[in-house]
């Protein structure tokens, strides 16, 4: 059994379509992250799984509950754990209340565990908290009754990155444990570290659903270089290479081209002079998806004085590979 199962799922407020026949399923013991811009649709698909809303039309299970079958629900609840995107906690009362409460509703076997983990000031009135500790109180109250399926939406945004890192590993650990995470992200770094499988909704609609492995090969990457020395063109005209852009340098010491010129009009001799000691320098930048060793072989053709990869962002993914607008 999947632990969700979605099938033509549409939710429709009033003309705006939040969401438009979403089809896909997350296995249990899979972390499936939900990737998509801003309005893709992400909180619409998470409130609907829960219940929160009806799909207009369209079936969704979890855990093999149908989410409009209320009572069916309610039970499938005690092994869900939620994490909404703006936890929204009685701010007049301390954060060991607010735990008190849901530990009544739904058990609490590991809260000391996730407090000791992840240290929200329980003791304090949530009015008084950062935005950060009140994730840190919704990470704690999602999964404190060990459910089998956690539902986050966003679950990291307000995190700082030292307490990011500890909840990625968590969700690793928790993974092991056998544990089905779904979680919507609009970061594709974030959706890299963690998940098995990813879907990319936009504009309501799932344009994919596919391995991460996949995905990062589509996506591609981010190539940054600076060669000492002029670079001709074609060495970088290879199979994967897209945007290709080619700058010379002809400065030392961090000064721009405008600072060149600004030197030449200003102080002719002393451009001249460094211009002997640095000699020129091209920055060249491209976006690749091919073949890595194509990658290394073109690189080491050159002397490199700065070599930078990264991934390519979200909203470069959707232009080149969905077909997108800007996000
Ligand atoms: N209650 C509502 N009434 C009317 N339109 C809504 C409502 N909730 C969402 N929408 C619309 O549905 C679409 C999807 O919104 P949703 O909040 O699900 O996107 P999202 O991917 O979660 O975005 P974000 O990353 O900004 O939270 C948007 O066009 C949004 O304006």
């Amino acid at each position: 059994m999947a632990a969700i199962e979605v099938s033509g799922l549409t939710k429709e407020y009033g003309s705006v379509i939040g969401i438009d026949s979403l089809t896909f399923s997350v296995e249990e013991g899979e972390v499936f992250g939900f990737l998509g811009p801003n309005g893709a649709g992400k909180t619409t698909t998470i409130r609907t799984l829960l219940g929160f809303q009806s799909p207009t039309t369209g079936t969704a299970t979890v855990l093999g509950c149908d989410t409009r079958n209320e009572r069916d629900l309610r039970s499938a609840k005690a092994d869900i754990g939620y994490l909404p995107a703006t936890p929204a906690f009685d701010e007049s009362v301390t954060g060991s209340e607010i735990l008190d409460l849901h530990a009544r509703v739904k058990g609490a076997e590991r809260r000391e565990e996730l407090l000791e983990r992840f240290d929200p000031p329980v003791g304090r009135p949530v009015r008084e908290y950062s935005t950060g500790n009140v994730q840190k109180l919704a990470i704690v109250q999602a999964f404190m009754h060990d459910p089998t399926l956690v539902i986050m939406d966003e679950p990291t945004s307000g995190l700082d990155p030292l307490v990011q890192q500890r909840f990625n590993d968590f969700i690793r650990a928790e993974q092991r444990r056998g544990v089905t995470v779904f979680f919507s992200s609009h970061v594709l770094s974030e959706v890299r570290r963690l998940c098995d499988r990813v879907a990319i909704l936009r504009d309501g609609q799932l344009i994919t659903t596919e391995s991460i492995e996949a995905l990062l090969h589509r996506s591609g990457k981010v190539v940054h270089l600076r060669i000492i020395g002029e670079v001709d063109e074609s060495a970088f005209e290879f199979d994967g290479v897209h945007d290709l852009e080619i700058r010379a340098v002809s400065t030392a010491d961090g000064m721009s081209d405008s600072d060149s010129e600004h030197e030449i009009n200003g102080h002719a001799d002393e451009l001249a002079f460094r211009s002997v000691q640095s000699g020129s320098e091209t920055e060249v930048s491209f976006t690749f998806t091919g073949n890595v060793n194509d990658l290394v072989d073109a690189v080491g053709r050159h002397t490199l004085r700065e070599f930078d990869i990264e991934e390519a962002p979200l909203d470069d993914v959707f232009m080149r590979f969905y077909g997108g607008d800007d996000v």
